[in-house]
């Protein structure tokens, strides 16, 4: 039996909310994701250093989501580099890097691979090749692999949660996948049972459709975790 990690998604639109966020109104998340691209990517170094200390309690995760995977930042492939090298230098635990978008620009990245969430957004369907990708991704030895599909039928959804627990069983607990919108909410909470590594839960506005609330997500994942005897 395994256990997920909580992962809530922060999304200021401007500095100021940024620096309303109190840091204890999150306590029951594991690790703190903050969506930069919710900000004009002039000011995401600016504020970096901000996030990262009102932050320090939690694991952080830094991530830029660019339009073309569902984000909201229109970003040129060397910026988006060159942003996530100098945020790195100021320690959050994980940078999330969308694979396919920028895969040949990932060889500029792969020193950081340690602290990297490998990532592919799919908003419009569970694609056919789901597997295959995440093998590609598993090659690159990054700390994790993520992916994020919307399911269009019952089935999409079980296959997801088989494949998460058949590739934990051969490479660890390194996957996180999600089964976005209404129909996927099962494979949020099924970390149990097959090794999703992290889930994504929201205080107060989801980042993404089909996200549970942190407090919902907290007292099923206890119960499912703490109390199933396999
Ligand atoms: O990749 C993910 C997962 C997610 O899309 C979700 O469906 O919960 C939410 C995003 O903020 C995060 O970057």
């Amino acid at each position: 039996m395994y256990q997920s990690k909580i992962v809530v998604p922060i999304m200021p639109k401007c500095l100021k909310d940024l620096e309303a966020l109190e840091a204890q109104a999150f306590s029951g998340a594991d690790i703190i994701e903050w969506r930069a691209d919710y900000l004009p990517s002039g000011q995401i170094l600016e504020a970096a250093p901000i996030f990262l200390e009102k932050f320090q309690a939690y694991e952080t995760l830094v991530t830029i989501r660019t339009r073309k995977e569902g984000g909201e930042l229109e970003i040129d492939e060397q910026d988006y580099i060159r942003l996530l090298h100098e945020i790195n230098k100021l320690g959050p635990s994980y940078l999330d890097v969308e694979y396919f978008t920028h895969e040949r620009a990932f060889g500029s990245l792969r020193d950081l691979k340690d602290k990297i969430v490998l990532s592919y957004h799919n908003f419009q369907e569970m694609p056919t090749d789901f597997t295959e990708r995440l093998f590609k991704m598993e090659r690159e030895k990054t700390a994790f692999v993520k992916m994020a599909v919307m399911p269009q039928q019952e089935c999409d959804v079980l296959d997801i949660m088989q494949i998460t627990r058949d590739m934990t069983l051969e490479y660890g607990q390194k996957f996180i996948t999600v089964g976005m919108g209404e129909l996927g909410k099962l494979s949020r909470i099924s970390g149990y049972l097959t090794g999703n590594a992290w889930t994504f839960a929201s205080l107060e506005e989801a980042s993404a459709p089909g996200q549970l609330s942190l407090k919902d997500t907290a007292y099923i994942l206890d119960l499912l975790e703490k109390n199933v005897r396999l």
